[in-house]
Formats: C-alpha cells, sequence, structure tokens
C-alpha cells in the first residue's frame, strides 16, 4: 500500500488543481514543494507579482487618467520601489493563505523540499533542515514548472543585470533599462518601467513582437510604447552585457552599445526538471527541460502525469490548472470532457490585449474569407466616461455562416471582455445574436454590439452586390 494515492511535485496552478480535483474524488493526496514557493511561480514570480505591480504602477502614476486630468497628472510624484512592492507583497501574502486554506480543507498533505524520483512510485523529499524521506504514491503528477533561461555568457548579479524574478525585488526605479526578448514577459515589463518613467530599450532577435497578435493592435501597442520613449531594436542579438560602475553597457552584435542602469532578460524559460533524477522513474527531458506527454497529459511511464510549464506550450496559468485537473481525472479514472481548443490569450501590457480565436492574417493565410467589424473606445460611452480612446474592439466575422472567426481586442478590460466572444464562438453563435441583443449602457461590453453592427453592414454590402 503506497503512501498515497497521488503525489503531485509542485504547488503552481497545474499542481493545486491536480491535487484538489483528485482529493475531491476521495483519493489521498500529498503535494510538494519548496519551502516559501507554496503556489509556485505563477505566485511568487510570476503571474501574480507581476499582475498586482501592474496595477500599482497605473494607480500611482495615473498613466490612464491622463486624457481626462492633463498629461502631467499623477498619483505620487516619486514612485519608489517600496511603494510598488507593498501591493504586491499584501496580495501574494493574501494569496499563499488562500491556496493552503484550500489544500487543508481538501486534507491535502502538504510538504515542505524538494523532491526527485527513487524509482517510479517513489520520491525522495529532502527537507530545508537536509533530512530525507520517502514518500510512495500510486499516481505522480509532475507540476514543477520553469525558471528564467539564463545564457551563460551573460553575468547575473540580481542588482543591474537581472531576470524576470530578480526585476521583483529590485533597490530603485532605473532611470533606463534594456529589455532582451520581447515575449510577452518583456512586453509587460517594458511597459510598466516605461509606465514608472524609465527610458526602456526593447532588443529583438525577431523581426517584431508578439506576432501571435492581430497586426493592428500590435502597431497600436507599439505606438503607445514610443510615446512612452520606449526604443525597439529588432532583428537584433545581445553579443555581451558588461557591468560597469556607473551602469551597464549591452552589446548588441551589430555594434551598436547601449548604456542603461539595469538590463533585464526575459529570453524564455527552461524546465525545472535537471534536480528530479527522471531517469529513475525510466522519464527523460529535452533539452529545454520539457517533458512529452500525450493527450491525457500521461508521460510515457503510464501512472506518472505532467502538467503546466514543464510541458511547455501554451505555458499559462489558466492552461496550467485546466490540465492539473484533467490529469487528476484521467489518473483516477473520473469521466473529463476535452479541453475546448478555443483559448483565450491574455496579454496585460499597456493598455492591455486580448484575443480569441484566429488573426486576419492566418485567416488569408488559410484562405478563410471573413470580413471585419470595429468598435472603437473613444466611440463608446464608457470609452469617454473612462478616459481611453484608444482601446478598440475587432470582431473577424465569416460571410458564409456569419459565425465568428476570431476577436481581438486592445485597450481597458480587454482581457475581460474577451470571454463574451469566447462564449458567443463556443457555442456556435453568430453575429446576429450580437446584433440583436441588448448590452447594459453604459458599458466596455457594448463594444460587441457595435462591432457586431459595422460586420453586418458590411455583410449587407456584400450580399447586395453579390444579389
Ligand atoms: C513574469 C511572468 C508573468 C506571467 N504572467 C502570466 C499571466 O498573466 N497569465 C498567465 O496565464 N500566465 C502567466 N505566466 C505564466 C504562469 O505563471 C505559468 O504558466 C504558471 O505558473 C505555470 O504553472 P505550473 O503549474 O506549471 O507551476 P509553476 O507556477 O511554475 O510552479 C512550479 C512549482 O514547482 C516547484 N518545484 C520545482 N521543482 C520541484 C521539486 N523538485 N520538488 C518540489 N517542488 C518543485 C517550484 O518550487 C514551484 O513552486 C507568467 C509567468 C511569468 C514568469
Ligand atoms: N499574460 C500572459 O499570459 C503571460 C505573461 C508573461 C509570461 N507568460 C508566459 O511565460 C512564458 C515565457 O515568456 P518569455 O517572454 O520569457 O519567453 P518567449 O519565449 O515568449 O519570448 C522570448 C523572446 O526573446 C527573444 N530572444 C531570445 N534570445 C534573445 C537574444 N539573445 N537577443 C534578443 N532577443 C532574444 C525571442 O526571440 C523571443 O521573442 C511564455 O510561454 C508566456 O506565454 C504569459
Amino acid at each position: 500500500m503506497p503512501d498515497f494515492d497521488m503525489l503531485v511535485l509542485g504547488s503552481g496552478p497545474g499542481g493545486q488543481k491536480a491535487a484538489i480535483a483528485a482529493a475531491k474524488l476521495g483519493r489521498r493526496v500529498a503535494v510538494v514543494d519548496r519551502p516559501d514557493m507554496l503556489g509556485g511561480v505563477s505566485l511568487h514570480t510570476g503571474t501574480i507579482p507581476s499582475k498586482t505591480l501592474r496595477e500599482a504602477v497605473l494607480y500611482l502614476t495615473g498613466l490612464t487618467q491622463r486624457d481626462l486630468y492633463g498629461q502631467s497628472y499623477r498619483l505620487k510624484e516619486d514612485i519608489t520601489v517600496a511603494d510598488l512592492t507593498a501591493r504586491t507583497q499584501h496580495v501574494v501574502s493574501r494569496e499563499t493563505d488562500v491556496i493552503r486554506s484550500q489544500l487543508s480543507r481538501n486534507h491535502v498533505a502538504l510538504y515542505s523540499g524538494t523532491g526527485r524520483f527513487v524509482d517510479e512510485h517513489t520520491v525522495a523529499l529532502r527537507e530545508a533542515g537536509g533530512q530525507e524521506r520517502l514518500l510512495s504514491a500510486g499516481h505522480i503528477v509532475i507540476a514543477t514548472g520553469t525558471r528564467p533561461a539564463r545564457p551563460e555568457s551573460v553575468e547575473f548579479d540580481g542588482r543591474t543585470i537581472l531576470d524576470s524574478d530578480n526585476v521583483l525585488t529590485i533597490e530603485r526605479v532605473p532611470r533606463s533599462m534594456v529589455i532582451v526578448g520581447a515575449g510577452v514577459i518583456g512586453m509587460e515589463y517594458a511597459c510598466m518601467f516605461a509606465a514608472l518613467g524609465s527610458k526602456v530599450t526593447v532588443v529583438e532577435r525577431r523581426a517584431g513582437m508578439l506576432d501571435m497578435c492581430d497586426v493592428e493592435v500590435i502597431e497600436s501597442l507599439k505606438y503607445h510604447l514610443r510615446d512612452l520613449a520606449v526604443t525597439f531594436r529588432f532583428g537584433e542579438s545581445v553579443a555581451a552585457v558588461e557591468r560597469h560602475p556607473r551602469g551597464t553597457l549591452t552589446v548588441l552584435e551589430s555594434g551598436k552599445k547601449i548604456p542603461a542602469d539595469a538590463v533585464m532578460y526575459s529570453a524564455g524559460r527552461q524546465g525545472l526538471t535537471d534536480e528530479l533524477a527522471l531517469e529513475k522513474a525510466g522519464l527523460a527531458a529535452d533539452a529545454r527541460g520539457r517533458i512529452t506527454v500525450d493527450e491525457h497529459y500521461r508521460t510515457q511511464v503510464p501512472h506518472i502525469y505532467a502538467v503546466g510549464d514543464v510541458i511547455g506550450f501554451p505555458a499559462l496559468a489558466a492552461t496550467s490548472m485546466e490540465q492539473g485537473r484533467a490529469a487528476a481525472y484521467h489518473a483516477c479514472g473520473e469521466p473529463v470532457g476535452r479541453t475546448h481548443r478555443l483559448q483565450p490569450i491574455g496579454i496585460y501590457t499597456i493598455p492591455e490585449i486580448s484575443f480569441i480565436g484566429r488573426t486576419e492574417d492566418q485567416l488569408t493565410e488559410d484562405r478563410v474569407p471573413f470580413e471585419v467589424g470595429v468598435a472603437r473606445y473613444r466611440e463608446l460611452a464608457r470609452g469617454q466616461i473612462i478616459g481611453d480612446a484608444h482601446g478598440m474592439l475587432k470582431l473577424l466575422v465569416s460571410p458564409e455562416d456569419r459565425t465568428l472567426l476570431g476577436v481581438h481586442c486592445f485597450g481597458s478590460g480587454a482581457t475581460e471582455l474577451i470571454h463574451i466572444g469566447q462564449s458567443v464562438m463556443g457555442l456556435g453563435g453568430t453575429v446576429d445574436y450580437l446584433v440583436d441583443a441588448v448590452f447594459n449602457y453604459p458599458t466596455l461590453a457594448e463594444s460587441y454590439k457595435v462591432a457586431a453592427l459595422d460586420a453586418t453592414n458590411r455583410l449587407r454590402q456584400l450580399d447586395r452586390i453579390g444579389d
């Protein structure tokens, strides 16, 4: 008889939901995580602190209020790191309590330490004091996540040369900053520091940024960031980062040198599998530390599952939670529906971006005809009230069956608003549903109706001429 029915390695979003799902089905469950890491990367260095920091930045800088109160409006003149981190610490501590309480009321045993495989049913737990104990389980879920990838050639000091973990513990807001990598992490932090008044330079190897998004949305984001004095160096790679007494110098392969108070690397992440002794369980990871799984999140050893960032794309808190639940249900023999193929993406730049379904470029490449309907926040009463004149919602509609093929939103509330589009698309609704629906007024949600009317006006023209 093993100690537990299910043992979960890692207490991030994937691990938590796997543990609670199995516990709800009456299984004996344990979770292992490092001391002070309950809640995972998501709670301590990823999603939650970065999104809280963003709220603190928006509130203290007054950035979103400037269209109403003037360009010099600020809630606080000299914003210190302490001003920013007070909010983050508060939220992280509250969330830690919530997670601890959820696990304990579901009778999930929580072990503090790191786990590594001894064999395919046994994990050795190394506690903070160095003692080891063995835990055995019928099923094991690996949810150990990732850490920032650090190029060996760069000497990170955690103060001036940073990764996205260290950026949360900097001593002062840098006057200038280089951000290496224009992925989601890089662009979210570029926006926050630019809003705080740092002079930001973004260096990205590829020709552009966030290429999964709508082109028009990215153009708008670039316009906003240039307005905040952000410089983009696309198609450029970093050759070296030098630390000098008076700051850092980032040397690009093209020969350019960029002086700055700080440099932050956000150039991808590495799966946390090197300390797991995977080979003892008959498993292996790829060069980026990722584990391969089947459609049920089973590894090649059928009673060992892997979920969350450690299995790679899409590597989001949102998807990790769903994978954890699905893996636990499968392990417990509980029926589990297929995760819907339609998944929203939310990017917390300033302004924020969110979308679901395909982009105009993807539809064109797939030779799928579409018509566009757009609503601009400046023409919505709610947009005027909140002072967001730049936001927009775009619907991509099939002229054949009038279903929605994609929804793209940029501006206040985008990551919330997108779920209206998700529901309509997921339930197979058409643009006509949005035309006929009554929305609360004045709201940003009304943008769906305005965009739907715009799309149907164009479709009508198509039909008229076609007839
Ligand atoms: C800066 C940043 C911002 C982000 N923003 C968003 C966002 O806005 N929205 C979104 O959906 N996603 C966001 N993400 C991604 C999101 O944080 C991850 O997708 C999510 O945390 C992955 O969850 P996970 O379950 O894989 O575990 P993680 O959260 O990665 O946690 C893994 C846990 O496993 C533990 N662990 C590792 N090895 C061992 C071991 N040997 N033994 C025991 N425990 C171990 C670690 O200590 C850690 O606590 C962001 C990420 C970053 C870095
Ligand atoms: N809002 C959200 O949902 C959210 C927020 C943050 C992070 N995340 C997730 O976290 C994960 C990691 O994000 P990330 O931004 O670190 O990784 P990423 O892989 O998405 O982006 C890294 C970028 O760095 C560039 N790059 C790599 N090496 C470079 C070099 N030497 N010089 C210049 N550019 C270089 C790459 O071309 C790439 O564009 C992603 O899966 C992301 O989805 C999600």
